[in-house]
């Protein structure tokens, strides 16, 4: 067999076993330990049409052979097509220098490409068309800089000989493939922070000496980015997870925050604890647990995996958490409710059920549309207690 062929089938047999129980990047892990006579040359292109094929979502999932949407991926995927394209498909490789929208037609889809499987369900803002077109472009990396660091961290790339793009006093994005760390080696330099997530902190005005609460912090990423605001303001952070709020500790270590409290708690059961149940806060960040369907572009294979009656149980874990965090928030302090879905039912239907439930009121914000600079698509709208 040519090492085209072994290509194809190796990604194949991963395509067949794969059940999406485990995130692709750990099962591909997994299976080259098993497979250890292939370098690492042969692990990223077998990796590759790994990925090409569930790029291509729902499209021609029918009719088509793995083999072909394997190709059919790599085509669409690959700016400049490839060897083993034109092994198997030269008629393929021969147009492999047109634009996306001209592949697109070439291969007979003249309309929104169906790529996504629940474009019906999507939030009103989303352009359809540009959105099911994102799948064919793997995102960027992007950092946050910090402490004015950006011109020193650009010279380092510089050196580094690393392509990047400067796109915003703090932000720099990197090809995905990037190892930042081993070039800038100062952990507090920066934050891997996707750029529509440090948009977000566009809704963040803190003042020093404010009570904020992010209740479902996670390792930290939105409360590093608050503190870097306003570092005097006074911060609990929480999350279900003990594991993820010791990552938290050790992250803010890295990031130079001291002052903050934590405590592990799970938010479907209103507010018990004694430290807390009397406390108000001026404002409460909810990045609430989410579907994740607007960073599908990192990990298309989600949406052969995911099905829509999981939006609305996404939707009812949404709705109790929310409830539950606003009966500590002041009167007039707010709500800065946060998901990276795009889901209408995620997004919109839990805003509109905190204004009719929990006297809240939308006071700005909305869908931050990643497609436009091969980021996450996000959602975050700051609501106000009466
Ligand atoms: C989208 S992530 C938060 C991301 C984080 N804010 C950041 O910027 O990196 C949602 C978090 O909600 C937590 N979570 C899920 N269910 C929860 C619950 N019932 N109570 C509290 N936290 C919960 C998860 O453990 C997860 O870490």
């Amino acid at each position: 067999m040519t090492r085209w062929e072994n290509y194809i089938t190796a990604a194949e047999k991963i395509i067949v076993s794969y059940d999406g129980k485990l995130p692709l990047h750990h099962f591909l892990k997994g299976f080259f330990k098993q497979h250890p006579y292939m370098g690492s040359r042969d692990r990223r292109q077998v990796s590759q049409l790994v990925y090409h094929y569930y790029r291509l979502g729902q499209l021609w999932q029918q009719e088509k052979s793995v083999q072909e949407r394997i190709l059919l991926g790599t085509f669409l995927c690959e700016k400049q097509g490839s060897d083993l394209l034109q092994f198997f498909r030269p008629d393929l490789q021969e147009q492999s220098a047109l634009s996306l929208d001209e592949k697109l037609a070439f291969v007979g889809v003249t309309d929104v490409p169906a790529i996504f499987p629940f474009t019906a369900a999507l939030s009103p803002a989303i352009d359809r068309k540009a959105f099911n077109r994102s799948f064919f472009i793997q995102p960027d990396l992007f950092i946050r800089t910090r402490h004015n660091k950006q011109s020193a961290i650009v010279s380092l790339l510089d050196k580094a000989g690393i392509a990047y793009e400067v796109i915003g006093a703090d932000t720099i994005a990197l090809p995905n493939s990037t190892k930042i760390d081993t070039v800038i080696t100062d952990k507090s330099w920066y934050e891997i922070q996707d750029v529509s997530s440090q948009q977000v902190g566009t809704l963040f005005t803190p003042a020093a000496g404010e009570q904020w609460w992010d209740s479902c912090a996670a390792s930290g990423g939105k409360s590093i980015l608050l503190v870097d605001k306003q570092p005097g303001v006074k911060l609990l952070v929480s999350d279900v997870r003990n594991t993820i709020i010791q990552n938290l500790h050790q992250r803010f270590k890295e990031a130079g925050i001291r002052q903050y409290e934590s405590i592990v708690m799970d938010l479907t059961a209103p507010v018990m604890s004694s430290t807390l149940k009397d406390r108000r806060f001026d404002h409460i960040i909810l990045d609430a647990p989410c579907s994740g369907s607007g960073t599908w572009g990192r990990t298309p294979e989600s949406m052969s995996f995911f099905t829509e009656k999981q939006i609305t149980e996404y939707q009812q874990l949404q709705q109790k958490i929310a409830a539950n965090v606003v009966q500590l928030l002041k009167p007039g302090g707010s709500l800065i409710y946060i998901t990276c879905s795009v889901f209408a039912k995620e997004n919109e239907e839990v805003v509109a059920f905190l204004e009719t439930e929990s006297g809240l009121q939308q006071q700005e914000g909305g869908v931050i549309a990643g497609y436009e600079k091969r980021a996450d698509c996000m959602f975050a709208v700051k609501l106000i207690k009466q």
